[in-house]
Order: C-alpha cells, then structure tokens, then sequence
C-alpha cells in the first residue's frame, strides 16, 4: 500500500458541528484526512458525518469497534452505507481473530475500489507498561508495550487487515516484524514543546515518519492553535526540514 501523499489526519475530537464542519473546511488542501470519533459521532451521528464530509477531506472514521464477531459484522455494516464512505475504519484487535476476519468480510463487501481501509488498534497510546501490568498482561519482562503490539498486529495483518494503529515507539519492531505492505496509523504524535495530555507514548512528527509511520493523528496541537491550518502547515514543514536534513 503506497503512503499517502500527505500523511497528516487531523481528529476532531469536538460536540459542536459548526467547530468540525469549519475545522475540516479550513484544512481542506492542508492535511491528508480528518478523523471524526466517538465524541463527535455519538452526538451527530450520520448527518454530523455528512456535514463533515462536505469539505471533501477524506475521513477516519474512528469507533474503534469492540464486541462479539456478528455485533461487530452488523455495526460495520451499517457504517458501509454511509455517503460518501470513509476512507479508513477501526475496530480493536483485542476482539480477537473471528472478530477481525468478521470486520474484514464486512468491508470487503464494499467494491475494492471504493472499500475503506480497515485498521485494528494494538496498544492505546495512553496506556504505558504500568497500566497494562494492572491491566493483567504478562509482558515477559519487557519494560515497554511493544511485544504485546508486535503480537496484535501480527493477528490483524492475519486476518487480512489493512494496517494497525500504534504507536511511534511500536514502528521500528513494527516494520523489521510484521510483512509489508501494511498500513500504520500513529496517534500520540506532539511537536517539540507540545503539552502531551492524556498521552504517554509520543514522538514528534518528523521522527514517527522517519520510524516507519504512514499516518499521524493529530488533534489538540493542530486543533487548539489558533489557526488550525497554519499549525498543520508548521507540522508539515518540519516534516519536510527533517527529510531534507536526513537526506543531506
Ligand atoms: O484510534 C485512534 O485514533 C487512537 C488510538 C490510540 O491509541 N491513541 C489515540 O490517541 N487515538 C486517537 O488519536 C487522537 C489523538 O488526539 P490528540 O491527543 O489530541 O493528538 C484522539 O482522537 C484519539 O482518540
């Protein structure tokens, strides 16, 4: 799968449609996509969608699906008539492989051409070892979350998904482990100085690039600047100082 030509997906993680409508118009030409999730799809649903999609940018749609294979088969299913399509769904891949082989049948009833990629989520980003040791998982003594994502997307790429969302720290492993072509879809990414929030495994943009990322989801740094579209212009600058740095 080719990378896309811009790799920068900007969430717009808001209620307010008026906010997401002129968001997605604002960055129209500036970011490869724009990624509607739960918070705004479960207070606007379809028509929320619709108006999103108006500005032409294509969408991630992400509702990170979790439940038992035919719950999840019938959700996606429902999401198959939206219009225009998504470019790109998620469901968890800790549904397991009957879920995702479920997922991947639903999609795949779509025509190929116009059939959104469907990606599983490995490891949150918010989640650090700490966590997923309270959480239960035996990481065999690793200090990092790595092998449980590496294990992840194994089975996702198994069940024949398109790609992964990971993090940038998962990349290196990601892309020497798992045969290509596969898809990698990076939240957790923070310009030098940005506040991390709620995120624990972050890289700057230039560097999850540079690792092997196809796409960067980025919200609160591009969305809470003042001007959007100039925050996403300044990202992808960087990006391009960075290649040209490595190249020289
Ligand atoms: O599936 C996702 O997009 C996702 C997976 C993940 O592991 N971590 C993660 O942050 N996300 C999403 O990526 C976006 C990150 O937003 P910011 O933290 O504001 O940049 C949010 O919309 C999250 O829902």
């Amino acid at each position: 799968m080719a990378p896309p030509d811009n790799p920068i997906c900007v969430a717009l993680d808001t209620t307010d449609p008026e906010t997401a409508a002129g968001l997605a118009r604002a960055l129209a030409g500036t970011v490869g996509y724009v990624k509607i999730g739960l918070e705004f799809f479960y207070a606007h649903g379809r028509a929320g969608y619709e108006r999103v999609a108006e500005a032409g940018v294509p969408i991630f749609l992400d509702l990170k699906l979790h439940d038992i294979p035919n719950t999840v088969a019938g959700g996606l299913r429902a999401l198959m008539s939206l219009d225009p399509l998504p470019a790109i769904v998620n469901v968890h891949a800790s549904g397991g492989p009957a879920m995702l082989r479920a997922a991947r049948e639903t999609v795949a009833e779509i025509d190929e051409a116009r059939r959104p990629k469907l990606i599983a989520v490995t490891v949150l980003t918010s989640l650090d070892v700490v966590d997923l040791t309270t959480l239960g998982y035996n990481l065999g003594g690793e200090d990092t979350p790595t092998g449980h994502v590496l294990t992840l997307a194994r089975l996702a790429h198994d069940c024949g998904l398109d790609g992964v969302v990971c993090s940038a720290n998962d990349l290196r492993a990601l892309r020497r482990r798992v045969p290509g072509p596969f898809l990698t879809v990076v939240p957790g990414i923070r310009p030098e100085n940005a506040a991390h929030g709620d995120q624990k495994r972050v890289a700057t943009p230039a560097s999850a690039l540079a690792d092997g990322a196809d796409i960067l989801v980025i919200g609160r740094p591009i969305t809470r600047a003042d001007d959007p579209a100039e925050a996403a212009r300044a990202i992808l600058d960087e990006i391009g100082s960075a290649r040209s740095a490595a190249r020289e």
